[in-house]
């Protein structure tokens, strides 16, 4: 691919699609690429955030659940009292791989 070849349509209609998401990380590799605020491990990545009221966080859960039904790469969601907690791990590779990281690290602007 030459410098300035465009991205393949594929990945300009689908960011995920760049993200390796069927070969899980070694525990070294994650350490390495965990996105900032998150937490884990080979297994599963996951992250809480607070809001000040119930609904603020079920509305958060929703915009999350959008994304991941747009990039077919769906987190556990736990909505509680003011606070969300996200996991991921990629099913299909039976750990975490590239596409949970690039998920996850994309959450922070749907807060
Ligand atoms: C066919 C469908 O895209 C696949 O089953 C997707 C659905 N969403 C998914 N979400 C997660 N977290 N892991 C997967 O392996 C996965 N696979």
């Amino acid at each position: 691919m030459t410098k300035n070849s465009p991205a393949s349509s594929a990945q300009k209609a689908d960011p995920a699609a760049s993200a390796d998401s069927k070969v899980k990380l070694s525990a070294e590799a994650l350490a390495a690429r965990m996105p900032n605020g998150w937490q884990g491990d080979a297994a599963l990545i996951w992250r809480e955030w607070n809001f000040p009221t119930y609904l603020d966080g079920v509305h958060f859960a929703e915009r999350v659940a959008q994304q991941a039904e747009a990039v077919k790469h769906h987190p556990d969601l736990l909505i509680t009292y003011k606070k969300v907690r996200v996991s991921y791990t990629t099913h299909d590779a039976g750990g975490v791989t590239g596409l949970d990281l690039e998920e996850a690290a994309s959450l922070d602007e749907l807060r």
